[in-house]
């Protein structure tokens, strides 16, 4: 709407809503999650920005209210996607001003500890990856709906090299088919579900296929256990992991994967009087975070003419 000549696009919002749940059952198990929400809201609040009238508001205090609300109404364990979309669903059909509800949700990776090899009840130990979501909701119930992984270090100590990259006067690495190979994969898909009736309500989907998305990622990165796979670059590795997934996965649209290439440097180490005092022989390194290699693509599928 523009007004005194002046286009404005607004949202409001409450970031980083902290919340935990824990579902206790007859047997003694219990379930438990820790999420962070955010929450942004596309409304018809324009009089509270053009004149002192802010009646259309939906405070940010009550999105955070909300998320308690709704966490506390979900006897069920529930999967993050779901508590997402249901969030979302319910800013734009209580109140009448709100069009789009943009929920984005970040799960720590608490994970069920086991002791004397058996999963423990009640107890729970901090993983390293999380699992994120974004559901954006519309009025009319067309959703999009994201997925993803962050944080996921991985790292292979063979199987790796990189060659006949573009040579010039600037170059000095060394072409190699041996070095370490270590990322930390960030990981976003989409889900081709468009409305929040088509997504599939059997309890825990996205939380099955959470956990099956990132088995596929790492498979395809590790190879087979005795043998491995070779990766020519880390370009190919991350081509091959995004392929596997849109292969297996009908109902995932687009990935897209952010792999930083995290060097470990051959160490050698000489001085006049010790002229090999160590020598790199495949063994010793020098981790580096800074600089580091910074690979990302996204893979969809081209639409079939058929
Ligand atoms: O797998 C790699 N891809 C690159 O683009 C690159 N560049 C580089 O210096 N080392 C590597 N390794």
């Amino acid at each position: 709407m523009a007004e005194e000549g002046l286009r404005l696009e607004q949202r409001h919002g409450k970031a980083r809503v902290r919340v935990a749940r824990v579902w206790r059952h007859d047997d003694g198990s219990h379930h438990f999650v820790e999420w962070s929400v955010s929450i942004s809201l596309l409304s018809h609040c324009l009089s509270s920005y053009h004149r002192d009238d802010n009646s259309d508001i939906v405070a940010t205090d009550t999105m955070k209210n909300t998320v308690y609300v709704k966490a506390k109404e979900c006897g069920d364990r529930i999967s993050v996607e779901e508590f997402a979309i249901l969030t979302g669903k319910h800013f734009c059909s209580f109140y009448p001003q709100v069009f789009t509800a943009i929920v984005r949700i970040i799960e720590k990776p608490w994970e069920r500890v086991c002791v004397d090899g058996k999963p423990h009840l009640h107890g729970f130990k901090l993983g390293s990856e999380s699992h994120t979501t974004e559901a954006t909701v519309q009025k009319s119930g067309s959703l999009e709906l994201t997925s993803g992984v962050s944080g996921l270090a991985l790292l292979k100590t063979t199987q790796s090299g990189f060659e006949r990259f573009v040579r010039d006067k600037y170059t000095i690495l060394p072409e190699t088919r041996e070095r370490m190979l270590a990322t930390e994969v960030n990981a976003t898909w989409r889900y081709s579900y468009d409305s929040v009736a088509s997504v599939p309500n059997k309890g825990l989907y996205f939380s099955d296929k959470f956990m099956d998305v990132k088995k596929v990622l790492m498979e395809t990165f590790f190879g087979p256990p005795e043998t491995g796979v070779y990766s020519p670059s880390v370009q190919r590795t991350l081509y091959l992991m995004g392929s596997a997934v849109l292969r297996r996965f009908g109902d995932v649209s687009w990935i897209h994967l952010k792999m930083p290439n995290i060097h470990f440097l051959p160490v050698n180490l000489s001085s006049k009087e010790n002229p090999s005092m160590v020598k790199f022989k495949d063994d010793v390194y020098l981790p580096t975070d800074e600089p580091h290699g910074s690979i990302e693509a996204t893979l969809s599928r081209i639409a079939s003419k058929m």
